[in-house]
């Protein structure tokens, strides 16, 4: 089931919490949704899950409208709200079936869909537990289980591994990892090496619009930009090493990053490279390369660099 946000606009009094939002996740994606606080993430799933109608433009899922067909979409969503609202003192089965009950799910079923939830969410050794007894990580599996009850094929999660230990965190993304192998899912949050380890896709939010759309390969690529080395050279001068250096073609800029080690800092033309060019000119004036080092952008300088405004 597709999902297309068309032109999402949603409105706080004067505030835009999202302006003018437009993007696509195709069936089976499992799309990351990152950005600062308030950037506008759980509005936008808030919309797409039918919980809040937005002031502009329209949401289709499966080519239903959230307009016209609320109750069909609810049917093929789960949705895992922020802070995981739970009933603390029901015990698992029975918050299940309460669950499936809201979603009616058809009463012969039940018994069998909960067994198939507590499996996929590795809650057999605590089923019979209270929620309030649950240690957060499996608490937040309980939150799986309820969003996943009545099988739909879209699963929104809003900052599912917030509060975790890090433990936990892996074992939920694993878990998420495994769903979405099967489900579209739509995951927010706040860190980038999460998105990047769960999610097919990232799409950045900020201040209600969307900042970036592609994957984080696409992203790297786009925000690398001219390639920067980290060069030692030895057996030479440092200014005339820096004076061989200027003179390859290939070479933006040169500046120095710690001159008693001969380090340089090497920026080279928009789609060169000068790796080549440097070791040649080395050999030739009879220099060694102590040590190569391409810069990469990091995806947290991506992500800073975009959201900081
Ligand atoms: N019910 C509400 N009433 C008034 N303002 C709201 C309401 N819900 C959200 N907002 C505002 O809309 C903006 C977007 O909020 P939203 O919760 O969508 O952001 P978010 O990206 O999910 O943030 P976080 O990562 O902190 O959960 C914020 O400025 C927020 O204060």
């Amino acid at each position: 089931m597709d999902i297309v946000v068309e032109h999402l606009t949603k409105r706080y009094g004067p505030q835009k919490a999202v302006d003018n939002v437009s993007f696509r996740v195709k069936a089976g994606e499992v799309l990351g949704f990152l950005g600062p606080n308030g950037a506008g993430k759980t509005t936008t799933m808030k919309a797409i899950s039918c919980y809040i109608k937005p002031e502009e433009g329209d949401i289709l899922v499966g080519g239903y409208s959230i307009h016209e067909h609320p109750e069909m979409i609810k049917k093929n969503i789960g949705y895992l709200p922020e802070n995981n609202p739970l009933y603390q003192e029901m015990n698992i089965i029975d918050f299940l079936e309460f669950i499936a009950k809201i979603h009616s799910v058809p009463k012969y079923l039940i018994p069998e869909r909960i067994l198939d939830m507590v499996r996929t969410c590795g809650l057999e050794g605590e089923k019979h537990k209270l929620i309030g007894e649950l240690s957060k990580g499996y608490q937040q599996r309980v939150g799986l289980a309820q969003a996943l009850i009545h099988d739909p094929e879209i699963l929104i999660l809003d900052e599912p591994t917030t509060g975790l230990d890090p433990n936990q965190i892996v074992e939920i993304r694993e878990l998420i990892k495994r769903i979405g192998k099967e489900k579209t899912v739509i995951l927010s949050s706040h860190i980038l090496a999460e998105v990047e380890a769960t999610c097919d896709r990232i799409l950045i939010i900020n201040n209600g619009r969307i900042v970036v759309d592609g994957t984080a390969e696409e992203l790297r690529k786009q925000a690398a930009g001219n390639e920067i080395l980290k060069v030692g050279i030895q057996g030479g001068e440092v200014k005339d090493i820096f004076d061989l250096l200027f003179q390859i073609e290939t070479i933006e800029s040169v500046d120095f990053i710690d001159v008693d080690k001969n380090l340089f800092e090497i920026q080279s033309k928009p789609d060169s490279s000068s790796v080549k060019s440097i070791f040649d000119t080395c050999v030739k004036n009879d220099l060694y390369i102590s040590e190569l080092t391409p810069t990469e952008t990091k995806l947290e300088d991506i992500f800073r660099e975009l959201t900081l405004h």
